[in-house]
């Protein structure tokens, strides 16, 4: 932990030389202190390179007013999704960090120091979760629930943009954190009295706190928006029992963001008082309770972990439906399960501290809250693996996903359950055993459901398809990798090894040690597969046009529409008679043709882009920075840039657009005999076995 010469309190605050890694490597020129300058360059020169080729290309212009101010929820979910894939790269790099030096460490202090061990851990996991699964979902819910649903766009798409502006702007911060001081050693889930500042002195712990906190805010109002969406927007005829899953669970989602993440806000803010103005809510003294903080950070942290299974499960629903070719299996019983998961996951959250001190009969009952959500979740494995039986199942990359999800997902599930149970618990709490469980939950699980939401919806949001053998390489190495990885962790931990451990002082953990690390090579090769897959798809583009924009044969709405779809996602808006609208229309000749010209074309009203969601996500990132380095100057002045924009804001004329009757109708005709123009198979043509299920159902 560095706590360095302040240089010029009055304008740079606590800052001085040896908040510069560069500086801290010079003066000590370890392997650990050059790595850590090596990332924060990486930073700075990664951000000049970004800019130069913006410039050179002359795309400033084309990406502020098309991408960046956009309140267009399709491009706001695509840069969701762009965020979570960056930072996913940086976590996943300090993932194989950690393993490496676990791997070398044994009976050596290995290349990390300990607080450097300590600072991975920390932004590894609160990355991964609030920068990398946040993003990933709130994207991709963005993105298809409009289209699903049958609405133009989200509830509040000026609200949407700040959501997402403060997302990336704490995002910013984590990415600061790497050139400008050092992250926190506390974990995640940032336990005082470790983050007081007592003991964590340094600018660290106060970079988690306002990421972090602008980050719960972001998310508090993208679960407000969801909702209002579900509730106001959907197209008439679109009752809640006639929802895609995908819909369902975004709704259920939404709710627990709405309940979940107002504790967290409250939490670091309370945590930033006891730093900032020497309070005492989580401290010994002074009436504080340090297990104040626990229980509100898990009533977030648990329920928050269903908020990031939830749309994976959304996702896997359509999968699974679409690529069997068959009806979602169970659907009322999918929705009452997903409503039973979602109210559960606020009734357990004590077991996360089953350990720290309350009395047997309280862990009996929570433990056994625990379990019960076992019974809504095998609920759903069961109805999706019904739905396959005798499906005419198409093997495509998405399904693959789903399927590795089903097979390993039950595992962690079942190493939930016994952390569930009060005594075993005792054994192996703050063990690998735990760590291997939740990746076993969040990389099959949430991670897997996102890849596969990736690849399904991929040709909707461009297109034309991903490739599909640069598809089955990075499925190969995620699934491969994440056993390698993570199985030996439950050996482990079984055997006593603890989370968070820098060196290791048993050599029988060498082997699994070193099985885990060549796993985390493997799922570091699996996010290269997706970056050359990604770079293949576009060289190849023309191959895989996808005109009709139904590519899979698709059941839901969003399928019924372009690819990529217009600014305003429907030329008329749709009457909904069933629940798989599209897809009986499309293959029952006495329905009404899809691809009918419609009786007639109205104006449409889209929202115009707006600078003030960005200025304003920006300035709460320059006010937490100035309150992370005590710059009060520059908090005060970022503020009142805040109330200005919300003032601009509020007297702003002309934020909506009118795109004529006769525009829409131009453009949506061409596209009709486009489509029209096309048999039938080629339309939605994806692999062999893909054609071979088609050519049957329309034979
Ligand atoms: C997406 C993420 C995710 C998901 C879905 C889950 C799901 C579950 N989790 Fe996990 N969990 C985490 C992420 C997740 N968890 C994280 C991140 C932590 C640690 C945080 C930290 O400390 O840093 C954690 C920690 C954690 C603990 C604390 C342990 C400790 O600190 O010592 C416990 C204890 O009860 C637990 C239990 C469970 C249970 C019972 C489920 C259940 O929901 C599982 C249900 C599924 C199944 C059971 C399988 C399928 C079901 C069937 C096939 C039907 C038949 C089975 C039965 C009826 C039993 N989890
Ligand atoms: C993809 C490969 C991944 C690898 C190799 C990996 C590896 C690791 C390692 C080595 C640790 C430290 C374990 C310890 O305490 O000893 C860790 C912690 C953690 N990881 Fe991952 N991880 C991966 C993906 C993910 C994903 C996808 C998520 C979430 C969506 C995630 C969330 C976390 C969390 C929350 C922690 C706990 C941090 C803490 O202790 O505070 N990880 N991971
Ligand atoms: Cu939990």
């Amino acid at each position: 932990m560095t706590v360095s010469v302040p240089l010029w309190p009055a304008v740079l605050g606590r800052f001085g030389w040896q908040d510069l890694p560069f500086v801290r490597a010079w003066e000590n020129p370890t392997i650990s202190e050059i790595i850590g300058a090596f990332a924060g360059a990486l930073v700075v020169v990664g951000a000049i390179v970004v800019a130069a080729l913006l410039t050179r290309y002359g795309k400033w212009r084309y990406l502020w007013t098309e991408w960046l101010t956009s309140l267009d929820h399709k491009k706001i979910g695509i840069m969701y999704i762009v965020v979570a894939f960056v930072m996913l790269s940086r976590a996943l790099v300090e993932a194989v960090l950690m393993r490496m030096q676990q791997a070398v460490a044994i009976e050596n202090p290995g290349f990390l120091s300990p607080d450097h061990f300590g600072q991975l851990f920390s932004t590894h996991g609160s990355i991964m979760i609030f920068f990398m699964a946040m993003p990933f979902l709130t994207g991709m819910i963005n993105y298809v629930l409009p289209l699903q649903i049958g609405a133009r766009d989200m509830a509040f798409p000026w609200a949407n943009s700040i959501a997402l502006w403060l997302t990336i702007g704490a995002a910013g911060l984590m990415m600061a954190s790497l050139v400008v001081g050092e992250f926190s050693t506390g974990g995640w889930s940032g336990y005082p009295p470790y983050t007081e500042r007592a003991f964590s002195p340094g600018v660290g712990v106060d970079y988690w706190i306002w990421a972090v906190t602008l980050g719960s805010i972001g998310s508090t109002m993208a679960g407000i928006n969801i909702a209002c969406t579900v509730y106001k927007l959907r197209a008439s005829g679109m009752r809640f029992m006639r929802m895609q899953m995908f819909a369902w669970t975004s709704l259920c989602t939404s709710i627990l963001m709405i309940f979940a993440m107002p504790p967290l806000t409250v939490a670091t803010l309370l945590l930033a008082l006891d730093r900032y103005l020497g309070f005492h809510f989580f401290t010994n003294d002074l009436g504080g309770n340090m297990m104040n903080y626990a229980n509100m950070f898990w009533l977030f942290g648990h329920p928050e972990v269903y908020i990031l299974i939830l749309p994976a499960f959304g996702v896997y629903s359509e999968v699974v439906s679409t690529f069997s070719t068959k009806d979602l299996y169970g659907y009322t019983s999918l929705v009452i399960a997903t409503m039973a998961i979602a109210v559960l996951s606020f009734t357990v959250w004590v077991h996360h501290f089953f350990t720290m001190g309350q009395s047997a009969n309280v862990n009996a009952a929570f433990g056994i809250a625990t379990m019960t959500i076992g019974v809504p979740t095998g609920v759903k494995i069961y109805d999706w693996i019904w739905t396959m039986f005798r499906g005419e199942v198409r093997f495509a990359v998405p399904m693959l996903y789903a399927i590795a999800f089903m097979m390993t997902f039950v595992l962690g599930g079942f190493t939930g359950i016994i952390l569930a149970m009060p005594p075993l618990d005792y054994l192996v709490h703050n063990t690998l055993f735990l760590v291997a469980h939740f990746h076993n939950m969040l990389i099959p699980g949430l991670l897997y459901g996102m890849l596969a939401g990736y690849h399904y919806w991929f040709p909707k949001a461009f297109g034309f398809r991903l490739d599909e053998r640069w598809g089955r390489i990075a499925f190969t190495c995620w699934v491969v990798g994440f056993y390698l990885a993570f199985f030996p962790l439950y050996v482990l931990g079984a055997s006593g090894m603890a989370r968070r451990t820098q060196a290791i002082f048993e050599p029988s953990f060498r082997p699994w040690l070193y099985v885990a690390g060549v796993g985390a090579f493997v799922l570091l090769a699996a996010l290269t597969s997706l970056g050359i897959q990604l770079w293949v798809s576009i060289r190849d583009r023309a191959k895989t046009r996808v005109e009709a924009g139904d590519p899979w044969d698709g059941r839901g709405l969003e399928w019924s529409v372009s690819a990529p779809p217009p600014e305003y996602n429907f030329a008329v808006l749709p009457l909904i008679d069933g629940r798989n609208p599209f897809y009986d229309h499309k293959h029952d000749e006495d329905q009404p043709d899809p691809y009918a010209s419609p009786a007639a074309y109205e104006d449409i009203v889209v929202p115009r882009g707006s600078a003030t969601s960005v200025v304003i996500g920006l300035a709460a990132a320059v006010a937490a920075f100035g309150l992370i380095w005590e710059i009060w100057g520059l908090t005060i002045v970022a503020l009142q840039v805040i109330v200005a924009a919300v003032v601009l804001r509020s007297f702003g004329r002309d934020q909506h657009r009118t795109i004529p009757a006769a525009e829409v109708a131009r453009e949506h005709e061409a596209w009709l005999a486009r489509v029209r123009a096309t048999p039938a198979i080629p339309r939605q043509l994806e692999t062999a076995a893909v054609n071979r299920g088609l050519a049957e159902i329309v034979a």
